[in-house]
Order: structure tokens, then sequence, then C-alpha cells
């Protein structure tokens, strides 16, 4: 990368660095990264996916121990992810990352479990590909939630949002079973309240069918797979990259591990020069308390707004234009069900991100109150 082309906010860790040099992660394992730094080219292995020209870059002490929000410890969203810019030092197998460069988006979302925790998916994208089977994955309130994690997942400032791109996969397997079933579930998607939002209809087997994705896969872009188990992830990594299935959801024969499911993310360079980000199948999406519902449900609240009542629950209240639209059949019902779910469980996840934040702060005042006393007693150290 020329050292005109850094993006804004490096500038001050590179010259701290001297020594060290930009690399992206492209995997990362329980003891390290996988690191590269030209992680858009070359063709990359069969089989492996990974970039050619990676090499293993220890991580920071402080990134490897169990993350907690207390004692000023890094949070697990301040560690490097898939996608992740860091700084490099050391050569070949002595390589280690020496600081985190400022990422200009990342997709989170609420980790499985009972404390309260971030999970970064991936960092630095462009878009998300949010893969779902026109099969019994196909699901529109599944995929309301993923666009309320995608969206505002950007920098706030100057750089674009993230972009979500539905590729509705098994195109070909729905069409056959039922044919027009394609269009109606396009049709169910422009019900979400956004018509600018891009819809694809692939069979992910079929390498032309997926060429429907090259303008959000242009050289120097970044776009991350999401979706459930078994949605076409891997099938449709496959055909991007022009190799013949392996790694998806088929038996295979040289083992007898029998299904395939994606372990670890991983940063695939495209030969169109994109680099495409693997995740393994989601089950859960907790929101992290910091999505804006109303950005991704602005057909609801604009018609709350329109209710005679400012407070108005939408329940009973007279002058109600969110039931108003409901029995006019113009506001999908389930849709406003969900609405209400999702801005609940975000609304609970801000409360213990706050609580989180505030425990941060006091610990931090905490250790400076300590520091302070210490210092008092026995000098300045
Ligand atoms: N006919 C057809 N089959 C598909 C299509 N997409 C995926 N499949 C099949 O669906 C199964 C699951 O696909 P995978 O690519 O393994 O799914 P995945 O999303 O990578 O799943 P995980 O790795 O578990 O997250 C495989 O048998 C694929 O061949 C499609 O568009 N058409
Ligand atoms: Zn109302």
């Amino acid at each position: 990368m020329p050292a005109d082309a850094f993006p804004p906010g490096w500038a001050d860790l590179i010259d701290a660095h001297p020594h060290a040099r930009p690399a992206r992660i492209v995997e990362q394992h329980r003891s390290g990264y996988l690191v590269a730094e030209s992680p858009d080219t070359g063709d990359s292995a069969p089989n492996s996916g990974s970039s050619p020209n990676s090499y293993p870059a220890e991580s920071l002490p402080e990134w490897t121990r169990p993350a907690q929000y207390r004692k000023g410890e890094t949070a697990p969203e301040e560690r490097p992810a898939v996608g992740d810019w860091v700084l490099v030092e050391g050569e070949g197998g002595s390589a280690r990352i020496v600081a985190l460069l400022p990422r200009w988006s990342a997709i989170k979302r609420g980790a499985a479990g009972e404390h309260y925790r971030q999970q970064l998916i991936a960092a630095n994208v462009d878009t998300v590909f949010v893969v779902s089977g026109l099969d019994d994955d196909f699901n529109p309130r599944r995929i309301e939630r993923y666009l309320l994690l995608v969206r505002g997942a950007g920098d706030a400032g100057e750089q674009p949002a993230i972009e979500p791109v539905i590729v509705l996969t098994k195109a070909d397997l729905a069409e056959a079973a039922t044919p027009g079933a394609v269009a109606d579930a396009v049709e169910a998607l422009r019900a979400l309240g956004d018509e600018s939002l891009a819809v694809c209809a692939v069979n992910a087997r079929d390498r032309d069918s997926v060429a429907a994705l090259a303008p959000w896969l242009r050289p120097g872009r970044t776009a991350v797979l999401v979706g459930s188990s078994g949605a076409g992830k891997s099938t449709l990594t496959n055909s991007l990259l022009g190799i013949e299935r392996m790694k998806t959801g088929e038996v295979r024969e040289s083992d007898s591990r029998g299904r395939h499911t994606t372990t670890h993310r991983a940063l695939i360079p495209l030969p169109s020069g994109a680099c495409l980000i693997d995740t393994p199948g989601m089950r859960e999406l907790k929101p992290t308390g910091e999505e804006d519902v109303g950005e991704s449900f602005a057909d609801i609240e604009a018609l709350a707004g329109q209710c005679r009542f400012r407070d108005c629950a939408h329940a009973r209240e007279p002058g109600c234009a969110v039931r108003a639209a409901i029995e006019a059949g113009t506001l999908d019902p389930q849709r406003f069900a969900n609405y209400l779910k999702l801005r609940d469980e975000v609304a609970g996840a801000a409360d213990k991100l706050a609580d989180r934040l505030a425990q941060k702060s006091q610990a931090r005042v905490q250790s400076k109150a300590l520091n302070k006393r210490l210092d008092d007693k026995y000098g300045k150290r």
C-alpha cells in the first residue's frame, strides 16, 4: 500500500513504530494470527483458501488473556479480528503484531452467554452478503435482524457505511420445486421498507450465476459472508474462487468426518482482486446495543410519528397510524412484532453496555486513585 493511500488515523501509529509494516489479519487462531501484507493478491492454494503470502504473527499478550470488561483490559471488540490491519515487526517465524490500526468498519454481534460481551465478526468490510437459502432457512424476520446488525456498523465519519446485500441461494432448487418461488421471496424482501436494498437470487454452485455479485467484488473491496449453517457460504466461496466444490456440506470420501462446517473465519483473495471473508454459520444474532432500530425500521417510525398521541404504544389508542397501516394491509404485522422485539433487545443490550462502560471508567478512576495514593505514600515511581 503506498504511503499516501493510508487511511486517516494510521499515520501516528506508523510513525510510532518505524520498524513495523502494515499487514492484514487473514485468519485468527487461538495462539495467534495469520497475516498478509498484500492480502488481495495471488491465487489462493486450492483447499486452503487463505492467502499464499500469509505468515503467522504473534499477538500482543493482552489480546490473548480472557476478555473481561474490568480492570482496563482489552475488550474483545478492541482486539484484532479477521479483516483488521495491524502493524507487524520481525521476519519469518518471529513476526509479531505491535499495534492495531484504526478500522473504518466493523461487524459485531452480542456474544452468546450470560455476561455482556461483544463479538467482532469482521473488520474493514465494504459489503456484507447476508446468505440465505431459499428453503426452510428463508425467513424475512431473520434477515431483518441481520440488517439491523449490519446497518450503522460503518464509521460514523466520512466513510460510507457497510452495504448489505441479500444473497438468496438455492434459487435453482426453489424454482424447480415451486415455480415463482424466487419472485415471491424477492417480493417479501421488498416489504422490508428499503427500496435500495440489493437482493440477488443465485445458484451458489454455478459460477455464471454467482457472477451477479461482481459489482460488490471489485479490486480493493472487502466483502463478508454471513448466514446460517448450510446456507451455502462455502459453496458460494468456491464458485467465486472458480474452484470445484469442496469443503461444502456434502459428505467427503477422503475422511469420515462427514459434513464440513466452516469452523473459523478466513480472509480469502478472489481472482477479481477483492477480498472475501467467510464466517462459520451463526445461530444466534444478539444485538450489541449500539444498533439503530429507527434506521432499519424507518417505515414504522414514520408511521408512529403520525399517531395522535406522541407516546402511543400502538396497542389500543385511538388515532394510531401503526395499527391503521396493519389493518389496511400496508404494514406486515409480523414485521411490526419483530420491530418491537428487536427494539426491546437493543434497549436491553444498550443498558448492559452502559453498565459495562461505567464499570470500566470506574475501574480507571479507581486505578488512578490507587496510583495517586501510592505516589503520595512512596513518591512518584
Ligand atoms: N442446488 C444448490 N445447492 C446449494 C446451493 N447453495 C448451497 N447448496 C448446497 O447446500 C449445502 C450446504 O452448503 P454449504 O456451502 O456447505 O453451506 P455453508 O453456509 O458454508 O455452511 P457452514 O459451513 O456450516 O456455515 C451443500 O450441499 C451445497 O451443495 C445452491 O444455490 N443450489
Ligand atoms: Zn400508534
